[in-house]
């Protein structure tokens, strides 16, 4: 389990991580989703303590990292998708480790045989590809059989199979009852891949909870409504909670009531209706909705919603 209290941490006079709080609850996926320059990575490197936080607190398993008695055993992980450069083979490279800390060499046979490095675990880690190097840095993190593992954008240039392989391997770790953190941009990739979500911008948390419930809190679902008496329609039906955006004469978007209610209003009216068409929003564009305003850079201003014609 981690817990986050209060945790800040500013560089200068720029605020990276602002108040955050929240908990990751062992065996289930947790995804930390947010922009780039959210705050991800600062928030992942205090709680393995290699930024100090500015205020507040986090902790694994109730204690502070620097508190931790066998570290690794707690916590394993892969923070920068950094290729090793090195002329060691990745068992080498695996061997060192965990000679430096004082672990048997038979869990680096285990992690290799977890990774799906047996094939080239003899190779040079200088001439590996991107997935194979990441494999490799989970296999690092996992060296310690760590009860928590964080992963910083670990699907980040991979292909296809390895993003797969990613989502394969968090679930098995989940599924043995570990702690997993992991971090993206992508709300797609994290919506295939955690069971709960921890969502930031600019530095806070913006919504957390099961994955299904920060989709349905964020998108609000509209109605494609056609009618050759838009605009009357739109003037009847727009109010209270209720937006009408025309995108041309007969093309109606209704947000606020569902296309029963829209159609029996119509009705009523004696309005005719060539199309009545619920929209459910993308997961993006849940995402894009959550983090809208929380963006470091946006590379155009967001366009306005018009209100009724
Ligand atoms: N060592 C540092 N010194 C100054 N500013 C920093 C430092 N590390 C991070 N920042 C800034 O803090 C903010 C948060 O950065 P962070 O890397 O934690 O975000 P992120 O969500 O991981 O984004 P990305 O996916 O782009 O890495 C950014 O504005 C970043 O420029």
């Amino acid at each position: 389990m981690i817990e986050a209290e209060g945790l800040t941490k500013h560089y200068g006079s720029k605020v990276a991580v602002d108040g955050v709080s929240f908990r990751v609850e062992p065996g289930r996926v947790t995804g930390f989703l947010g922009p780039n320059g959210a705050g991800k990575s600062t928030t992942m490197r205090m709680i393995v303590g290699l930024d100090t936080p500015t205020a507040g607190r986090v902790t694994v398993n109730g204690k502070q990292y620097a508190q931790l008695r066998a570290p690794l055993h707690e916590v394993g992980a892969l923070l920068e998708a950094k290729a090793v450069h090195t002329g060691r083979s990745a068992r080498n490279h695996l061997r060192a480790l965990a000679a430096t800390h004082g672990m048997p060499t038979r869990r680096v046979d285990e992690v290799i045989e977890m990774t799906g490095l047996g094939s080239v675990a003899d190779k040079r880690v200088g001439g590996f590809s991107l997935g194979m190097g990441q494999r490799l840095g989970i296999a690092a993190a996992l060296l310690g059989d760590p009860r928590t593992v964080i992963l910083d954008e670990p699907v980040n240039g991979l292909d296809p199979e390895g993003v797969k392989w990613v989502r394969t391997m968090v679930r098995y770790l989940a599924d043995q009852g570990r702690t997993v953190f992991l971090s993206s941009h992508l709300m797609s990739e994290m919506a295939i891949t955690a069971d709960e979500l921890v969502v930031i911008g600019r530095g806070r948390i913006i919504a957390t909870g099961p994955v299904q419930q920060v989709i349905e809190q964020t998108t609000s679902s509209s109605v494609l409504v056609r009618s050759p008496r838009a605009r009357e329609l739109a003037d009847r039906i727009a109010g209270d909670g209720v937006t009408v955006t025309a995108s041309d004469d007969v093309t109606l978007s209704v947000r606020g009531l569902d296309a029963a209610r829209i159609g029996d209003l119509a009705a009523a009216q004696g309005i005719a209706l060539h199309e009545l068409t619920p929209q459910t929003a993308s997961l993006e564009e849940a995402f894009m909705t959550l983090t809208a305003d929380d963006v470091e850079y946006h590379s155009s201003p967001a366009p306005q919603e018009g209100q009724a014609a």
